[in-house]
């Protein structure tokens, strides 16, 4: 089937200016400022009205706990799977998916069923091997082997450090860990990424630089996420993104924890950038499905909300409202910078023979318009048009 965007103010994330994109099939098959084929003969193709929109390359949440995740004040608290609706409601089209805290009643075969699933339903979906625990829990036995056989595999996560429900690993087991994961990655043509849970701990990245420092892994190895969840580790997140390190901030959110001192994404984002962070280490996730426990300075539990993929692309909104960060910056921390990091080459870019992954977004409110995931309409005009199976 071809599409034709007609006019739309075109970010690839860079902008290029008002333009055209041509769809065809699931790829993009060209990006030009006039694209005329109405008059091939016997062309059937559908035209999209860009007009007063803004074409922004499909968004990539490469956290979400897709099979659920929770747990933490015992078994009622244990989140739902996510439904596709919610994701395509935040433009998504590309999401890892993650365990967390729970890797026992959420299995890594159910994590991977269910990214098969939502692939059936029209998204682009990866997965981390493991969950917070080291040795991770694997579909093969073997962290290598999940890497270099499983397609979907890109990587571990989330990997927790610095967190009262970690499995407190030593410094040797988390560095043979990012061993396999590189080359694991290596010999599969995949990034080898770590996703790193970061807790309240005190330690925060103190493992990090120890392994760069002792070993020949680069930092580019590692993602670590919840940069913004206290003060402390946002600031020593500023200082390991300007050593070569990459960031990432979580989206999902609630105002108590804004005033336990976590920095919202979007203040995050515009503070890195005033201290001059280069924006291409940052990225934001959105932890979606996850659990958002509170624990008091006991460590007991007292509460729990549950993360959102819809945050993600709200904290890029409220960044350029709120915050004055510019769209063609704040854009690239959910597309090109998350793609370049995880090593996904047909995704993050609007760019000819990529992946035609495209969200319209209205260029006055930047509200969510219209979501193309490889080249299959998902939503138009604000409207859901393909529902998850049981929606
Ligand atoms: C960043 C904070 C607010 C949320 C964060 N969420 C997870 O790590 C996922 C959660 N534990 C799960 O397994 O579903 C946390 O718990 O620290
Ligand atoms: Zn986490
Ligand atoms: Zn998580």
């Amino acid at each position: 089937m071809i599409k034709l965007i007609k006019g739309a103010e075109i970010y690839t994330p860079e902008y290029i200016g008002k333009g055209d994109i041509l769809i065809i099939g699931d790829k993009i098959g060209a990006v030009f400022e006039n694209i005329n084929i109405e008059k091939i003969p016997f062309i059937e193709f559908e035209q999209i009205n860009g007009e007063d929109k803004i074409a922004a390359p499909g968004f990539i949440d490469s956290h979400v706990h897709i099979l659920g995740g929770g747990g933490e004040g015992g078994y009622k608290t244990r989140t739902p799977e996510i439904m596709l609706s919610d994701i395509i409601r935040g433009g998504i089209t590309t999401v890892v998916g993650c365990l967390g805290t729970d890797g026992v009643t959420r299995s890594m075969e159910g994590l991977l069923a269910k990214a098969r699933g939502l692939e059936e339903e029209g998204i682009t979906t990866y997965i981390y091997t493991g969950s917070y625990r080291v040795p991770v829990t694997t579909i093969t036995g073997s962290l290598m082997k999940d890497i270099i056989l499983i397609d979907k595999v890109i990587g571990a996560g989330e990997i927790a450090l610095s967190d009262h429900r970690s499995s407190q690993p030593s410094i040797d087991a988390v560095t043979q860990l990012a061993a396999d994961v590189r080359v694991g990655g290596v010999l599969s043509g995949k990034a080898g990424v770590v996703n790193f849970h970061l807790g309240d701990g005190g330690r925060m990245l103190r493992y990090l630089y120890e392994i760069v420092e002792k070993t020949e892994i680069p930092f580019s190895q590692f993602l670590p996420t919840h940069m913004n969840r206290n003060i402390k580790l946002f600031n020593e997140g500023i200082k390991y993104a300007k050593a070569g390190g990459y960031i990432d901030f979580t989206t999902s959110s609630d105002p108590v924890f804004w005033e336990e001192g976590e920095v919202k994404a979007s203040k995050a984002l515009r503070i890195c950038l005033d201290e001059g962070v280069d924006i291409s280490h940052i990225t934001f996730t959105s932890d979606g499905q996850g659990s958002l426990p509170m624990f008091n300075d006991k460590k007991e539990f007292i509460g729990l909300g549950i993360g959102k993929v819809t945050s993600l692309y709200y904290e890029i909104r409220d960044a350029v409202i709120e915050e004055k960060v510019p769209f063609e910056k704040a854009i690239k921390v959910i597309t090109s910078n998350i793609a370049a990091i995880l090593k996904l080459k047909n995704k993050g870019r609007i760019d000819k023979g990529l992946d035609a992954d495209i969200v319209l977004l209205d260029k006055n409110s930047l509200e969510i318009d219209t979501v193309i995931s490889k080249g299959q309409i998902m939503m138009k005009d604000k409207e859901i048009k393909v529902r998850g199976t049981f929606e």
